[in-house]
């Protein structure tokens, strides 16, 4: 991050206020252009690899400082801070290291918080499959579950930095989705044996389960810090007029982005309401407070200019995997009802499949649940599986606290004046095989959407045998991309409803070549003041 003019006579700096007002209710490619700051109009730039996408270009202004921003980190320097974020997702863990240099002092900088990168310039992460959900029977091995991941930072971070070095283990919708009791003993577990092997700046709030509401408000955060977009507006730039703050004075500032993630379980949206919204009645205003976070990212909290109002919406069970589990429920009670009536229906045997419209032409596949089989066939009819997934955006499933897309209240976009950034799934979905990662444009999207799930089963997996899909891709990916656009296709078009032809959405991974995901907006909300002691 460069400099801004975040501040102005404030003699602290930015991130050391960052408070984010939880209201009640509350329990980010590959693919962009460097800066300077102004990402490319959404019409110019449609990456078609992960090396690709993300282009440095030498006329850019800041094109030697982003160069700077692809360097080994020197771990000599004895001034660089580290900070150490653990996602433990539902499909998996991974680890992110992210250093800073001290604030300069200068109240008009912005902290300069990257991702760490190691000898051969490579970002410092590291997955491990599956969630830590596994270990929800035998807690006691929650520590050993997550060891790899921590020995892999440690031996990243220099070693005399650990004691002073934030370590947060944050877990997402596979956590949320185990009984409390549950989620406490594996939390009590890490709080208790982590500090025995680690040296790292650990306690009992440093590890969590964390509300889909702050998952969405940190890759918010996250996307917007990265694009710059908290600075202040330099000619060119995209502006927005805004009545937030005490004061409710308008202030125009730079446009932020909405994100929206799709994760394996859960699913958020979250985007920037400028201007106070009305409602038709005290009960549906009461219920939208609940989806608004108000925040203020200023230099002290006097300072309006940088309270932001952000709309964020977090649906469990609408994550594409969990979406595809529902999915096969649905398939198995339809099965089972037939049962009943005709006595031999379709799916019962391997013999006599029943067609899945969502999985690739030929595909066979078995599902089980509770001592119950169905056979699934697919026959990649992408448009007929769409029509399938559409009753799954209204009911999420037989536990009735979680939240549906269909009747949800969802705060206005302007589609005419707005930009968004689809993560996780959103990029998985477009770029590891269609390889339309980058600027979204539905109708070729759709297209190859199709087109992949008309292909036969052979084909797709002699393609994925040639590596002719991104070196991301996983046989899980090839199996389920049919019905992952699908379901994405239909969260973004008949759940958000975001138009057809809108052009304002990129799907990304790595922005400006940094990998943007939640862990970053967090780590950030999370070290307000560290780097200023
Ligand atoms: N291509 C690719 N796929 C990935 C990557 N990481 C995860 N996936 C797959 O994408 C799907 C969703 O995973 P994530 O986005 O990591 O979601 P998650 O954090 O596990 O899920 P939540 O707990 O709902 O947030 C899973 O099927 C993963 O196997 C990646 O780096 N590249």
């Amino acid at each position: 991050m460069g400099t801004s003019s975040c501040c102005r006579g404030s003699a602290q700096a930015w991130v050391a206020h960052v408070a984010l007002t939880r209201h009640r209710g509350d329990q980010p490619g590959r693919g962009i252009d460097p800066p300077h700051r102004s990402p490319a109009p959404a019409s110019e730039s449609t990456g078609r690899s992960p090396g690709s996408v993300g282009r440095l270009r030498p006329e850019d202004k800041g094109y030697l400082a982003q160069v700077g921003d692809l360097e080994a980190t020197d771990t000599r320097d004895p001034m660089l801070n580290y900070g150490v974020v653990v996602d433990c997702g539902s499909s998996g863990s991974r680890v992110f290291v992210y250093f800073w240099p001290p604030h300069n002092g200068n109240p008009h900088d912005l902290l300069d918080i990257k991702q760490m990168r190691d000898h051969s310039s490579q970002p410092v992460v590291k997955k491990i499959k599956p969630g830590i959900s596994v270990v929800a029977a035998t807690p006691e091995q929650a520590t050993s579950y997550m060891r790899p991941l921590l020995r892999f930072a440690a031996a990243h971070v220099p070693a005399q930095k650990h004691k002073e070095t934030p370590l947060y283990i944050l877990c997402t919708a596979g956590m949320r989705l185990l009984p409390e009791r549950q989620q406490a003993a594996i939390l009590e577990d890490l709080v208790r044996h982590v500090p025995l092997e680690f040296d790292f700046l650990f306690s009992e709030t440093h590890a969590e389960v964390i509300s889909g509401k702050q998952e969405g408000v940190y890759a918010w955060i996250g996307i917007n810090f990265v694009l710059g977009r908290f600075d202040h507006p330099d000619g060119g730039d995209a502006v927005v007029t805004v009545a937030v703050g005490a004061q409710a004075e308008a202030v125009v500032r730079k446009r932020t982005v909405g994100i929206l993630d799709m994760g394996g379980a859960s699913l958020q949206i979250a985007y920037e309401v400028p201007g106070a919204s009305t409602f038709p009645s005290p009960q549906q205003e009461e219920a939208a407070k609940s989806l608004l976070a108000e925040f203020n990212l200023g230099c002290d909290v006097q300072h309006s200019a940088h309270v932001y109002r952000v709309y964020v919406s977090t649906f469990l069970g609408f994550g594409g995997n969990f979406a595809r589990q529902r999915y096969e429920d649905a398939l198995l009670n339809h099965s089972q009802a037939q049962h009943s009536l005709q006595g031999q229906p379709a799916g019962l045997t391997a013999d006599v499949p029943m067609l899945d419209p969502c999985l690739p032409v030929g595909l066979a596949d078995t599902v089980e649940r509770g001592g119950r089989q169905l056979h699934l066939r697919g026959h990649g009819a992408w448009q007929a599986c769409t029509q399938r997934l559409h009753p799954l955006l209204a009911h999420p499933g037989t536990n009735s606290s979680q939240a549906s897309l269909a009747g949800m209240y969802q705060a206005p976009i302007d589609f005419g004046n707005s930009e968004f950034y689809g993560f996780s799934e959103f990029f998985y979905c477009t770029e590891d095989v269609l390889r339309l990662g980058g600027r979204y444009h539905t109708p070729t999207f759709a297209r190859a959407a199709q087109d992949y799930c008309s292909q036969s089963w052979a084909v797709l997996t002699q393609r994925f045998q040639d590596g002719l899909y991104s070196s991301h891709a996983d046989q899980h990916r090839v199996k389920y991309q049919c019905f992952k656009s699908a379901w994405m296709y239909q969260v973004l078009h008949q759940g958000f409803h975001f138009p057809l032809d809108y052009p304002s959405l990129r799907t990304a991974q790595l922005v400006y070549d940094r990998e943007v995901q939640w862990t970053l907006g967090a780590i950030l909300y999370k070290t307000p003041s560290l780097p200023l002691r």
